[in-house]
């Protein structure tokens, strides 16, 4: 199945989903569902996160050592409340599971921020040929807010002009992709830093075929 016809399958299956809502985000393809996770799941989530956390990575070098400053850790498939979430976001998403990335979590303390970025790959960068072997290009995001923010650390997408405020259990997803299925700059969107409090997220990407990394792959991607 190519992008366009998951992305039609992706719609097909939200406009059954009691309480999902379309974002109204100029070009950029954009959902919430409200109350996804339960709050027993959220705070599982964040002990699994903040007992495997460590400075996230990014996959292309910015040169800039603020860019991406949360800490974060993919989280064990095989965990019973992962395989639970994991389960949840496959009945709701209705794209091959297996074109999905292992879930990653995330953690920002007050400052910390994840800058303006794409989540699609730049196929002139250096990691595109082996990403092109793993899976391909990245297509939905799905993430995951498992907690209430005091101040600050909303998704923002600053093209689209949309600023999302995160709520516990909430499910946000996107398309990295337009409507032709090319990588959409508009999706570009940041992690605003923390103002007063602490935020966590689980964060799913999905490829365009089915993702088969390498071990090595598998722990260095962000
Ligand atoms: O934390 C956020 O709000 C954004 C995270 C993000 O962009 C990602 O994980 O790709
Ligand atoms: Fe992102």
């Amino acid at each position: 199945m190519g992008v366009i016809e998951a992305a039609e399958a992706v719609r097909r299956r939200f406009s059954t989903v009691p309480g999902l809502f379309k974002v109204p985000a100029p070009g950029v393809e954009m959902y919430v569902l409200r109350d996804f996770l339960a709050d027993k799941e959220c705070s599982a989530l964040i002990a699994l996160i903040d007992e495997g956390r460590e400075p996230s990575r990014l996959l292309a070098h910015t040169g800039d050592p603020e860019f991406r400053t949360s800490e974060s850790c993919n989280l064990d498939p095989t965990h019973p409340v992962v395989r639970a979430v994991e389960k949840k976001i496959a009945q709701v998403m209705s794209l091959d599971p297996a074109c999905g990335e292992t879930i990653q979590g995330q953690r920002y303390a007050v400052g910390q921020q994840f800058k303006p970025h794409h989540d699609f790959f730049f196929t002139t960068e250096a990691y595109w040929p082996e990403q092109e072997r793993n899976g391909g290009q990245r297509t939905w995001t799905a993430m995951m807010f498992l907690n209430a923010v005091e101040d600050g650390g909303q998704t923002q997408f600053p093209e689209a002009k949309v600023r999302i405020t995160p709520r516990k259990g909430n499910l946000l997803v996107w398309n990295n992709l337009d409507e032709h299925g090319a990588p959409n700059m508009t999706s570009l969107h940041q992690g605003m830093p923390v103002i007063a409090g602490v935020k966590y997220v689980i964060t799913k990407w999905y490829r365009e075929r089915p993702w088969t990394p390498s071990l090595a792959a598998a722990t260095t991607l962000y």
